[in-house]
C-alpha cells in the first residue's frame, strides 16, 4: 500500500488534563503509523504538551474537511477542536467536557463523510463529563452506540497477540479477547441488566464481528457464569439456570459454538481457553483484570456492533502521569494498528 492509499484514522485526544494529548504527540514523534492518523483536538494544546514532554513534533492544522498529507514521522496533522478553557495536566475542568464530546462528534462526522475509515479514541474522563451535566454519560462505547443509532454494542478488549485471526496469533504474550455483557454499571445493577434477549443480542454481535473484523470463520466463544461456581446448581444464584443456560442452548441450536456458562475463576486458565476465540464476561471487573494482567499496555478496546471502526486504548486518563512524558504509548499504537487492519478488512471477514 502506498502512503497515499493508507487509511485515514481520526484520533480523538480525549481528556485534555490526561495523557491523551501527549500520547498523540508520542505516536507522531516516535513512529510512522500504519495509517494516516489525524488528531482531533486543540492544536495549541498539542504543541504545548509536545514541548512539555520534550518531543519535536510539527502540529499541522488542517481544515475540518481537509485530507492529511502522507504520514511522516514528526508531523501530526490535526482537525482542530478548540478547548473551552485552559487545560493543565492532572487538573480536571468541567468546562472542557464539551470540548471532549465535540472531538467525538468531529471524528464521527469525518467517518460518515468518508474522510476517515474509522476512529481511535484516547481516554476521556467519565466523571468530569457527568459533573459537567451530561447526565447518563457512561463512556465512548455507549455514546457512539447512541450517535450511530444502533440498539446494542459490545465492548471487547484484546491483547495484541489476539488481534488477528487465531491462526496468525502466537507471537508471544497471552492471546486473549474479552468481551463484556455489561460495561459501566454499579455492581448491584449488573444481574438485572443481563436479560435473556440482551444476552442473545450481545452473543450474536460478538459472533458476527469476530467473523467480520477479525477473520475468525467459526468463532468459539466461552461464556462466564455470573455467580461463583457458575451458580453452584442454583445454590449460589439462579441467573445461570434461569437466563444464561437457556440463551446458550437456543443459540447453539442456531449454530453458534458456545462453551459454558463456566465458572469465571477457572475459565481463564490455559486448558479452558484452548481453541477459544473470545470470552464473554458478565461484568467489567470479572473480565478486564484478567485481560490487563495478560497484556496491559499491549491491548486495545474495540466497540463491536457499530457501522464503523472504533478502537481505543486499554487504559484511562492517568491524571497522575499527565504532562510528564512517562505514560506508555504502547496501547495507542496497538489501537491504531488494529483500526487500520480492521478498516482494510472492510467488514468482509
Ligand atoms: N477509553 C477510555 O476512555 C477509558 C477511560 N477511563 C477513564 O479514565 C479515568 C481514570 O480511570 P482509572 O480507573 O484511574 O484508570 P487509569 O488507566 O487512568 O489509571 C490506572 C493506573 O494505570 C496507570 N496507567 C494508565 N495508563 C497508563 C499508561 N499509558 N502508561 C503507564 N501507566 C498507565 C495510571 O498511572 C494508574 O496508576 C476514569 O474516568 C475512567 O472512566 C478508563 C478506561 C478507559
Ligand atoms: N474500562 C474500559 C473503559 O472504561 C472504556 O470505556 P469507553 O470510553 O471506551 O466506553
Amino acid at each position: 500500500m502506498s502512503p497515499a492509499d493508507a487509511p485515514v484514522l481520526a484520533l480523538t485526544c480525549g481528556e485534555p488534563a490526561g495523557i491523551g494529548p501527549e500520547l498523540a504527540v508520542m505516536l507522531a514523534a516516535d513512529v510512522v503509523p500504519p495509517a494516516l492518523v489525524v488528531a482531533v483536538g486543540d492544536p495549541a494544546l498539542l504543541a504545548e504538551r509536545a514541548a512539555m514532554i520534550g518531543r519535536e513534533v510539527e502540529i499541522l492544522e488542517l481544515a475540518r474537511d481537509e485530507a492529511p498529507p502522507a504520514p511522516r514521522r514528526g508531523v501530526l496533522p490535526v482537525w482542530p477542536v478548540a478547548l473551552r478553557a485552559p487545560a493543565r495536566p492532572g487538573e480536571l475542568n468541567v468546562a472542557n467536557a464539551a470540548h471532549v464530546l465535540e472531538t467525538l462528534d468531529v471524528a464521527l462526522a469525518a467517518c460518515r463523510a468518508g474522510r476517515a475509515v474509522g476512529m481511535v479514541t484516547a481516554p476521556l474522563h467519565k466523571g468530569v463529563i457527568l459533573d459537567a451535566g451530561h447526565a447518563g454519560f457512561s463512556g465512548h462505547t455507549e455514546y457512539l452506540r447512541d450517535a450511530c443509532g444502533v440498539d446494542e454494542v459490545v465492548m471487547m478488549l484484546a491483547t495484541d497477540s489476539a488481534l488477528h485471526a487465531r491462526e496468525a496469533s502466537g507471537q508471544g504474550g497471552a492471546a486473549l479477547r474479552v468481551a463484556l455483557a455489561t460495561t459501566h454499571l454499579p455492581l448491584r445493577e449488573v444481574a438485572d441488566a443481563i436479560t435473556g434477549p440482551r444476552l442473545a443480542r450481545l452473543l450474536n454481535i460478538l459472533h458476527d464481528d469476530l467473523q467480520r473484523w477479525f477473520g475468525v470463520d467459526a468463532p468459539r466463544i466461552a461464556v462466564c457464569g455470573l455467580n461463583p461456581h457458575a451458580g453452584e446448581g442454583g445454590h449460589l444464584g439462579r441467573e445461570e439456570l434461569d437466563t444464561i443456560i437457556p440463551v446458550l442452548e437456543a443459540l447453539r441450536a442456531e449454530g453458534l459454538t458456545l462453551d459454558g456458562p463456566l465458572p469465571a475463576d477457572t475459565l481463564f486458565t490455559p486448558r479452558h481457553l484452548e481453541g477459544v476465540d473470545a470470552v464473554l464476561a458478565m461484568y467489567h471487573d470479572q473480565g478486564l483484570p484478567v485481560l490487563k494482567y495478560a497484556g496491559f499496555g499491549r491491548a486495545a478496546n474495540i466497540t463491536l456492533g457499530l457501522p464503523l471502526v472504533r478502537t481505543s486504548v486499554d487504559h484511562g486518563t492517568a491524571l497522575d502521569l499527565a504532562g510528564r512524558g512517562v505514560a506508555d504509548p504502547g496501547s495507542l499504537r496497538v489501537a491504531v494498528a488494529l483500526a487500520a487492519e480492521m478498516a482494510s478488512r472492510g467488514g468482509r471477514g
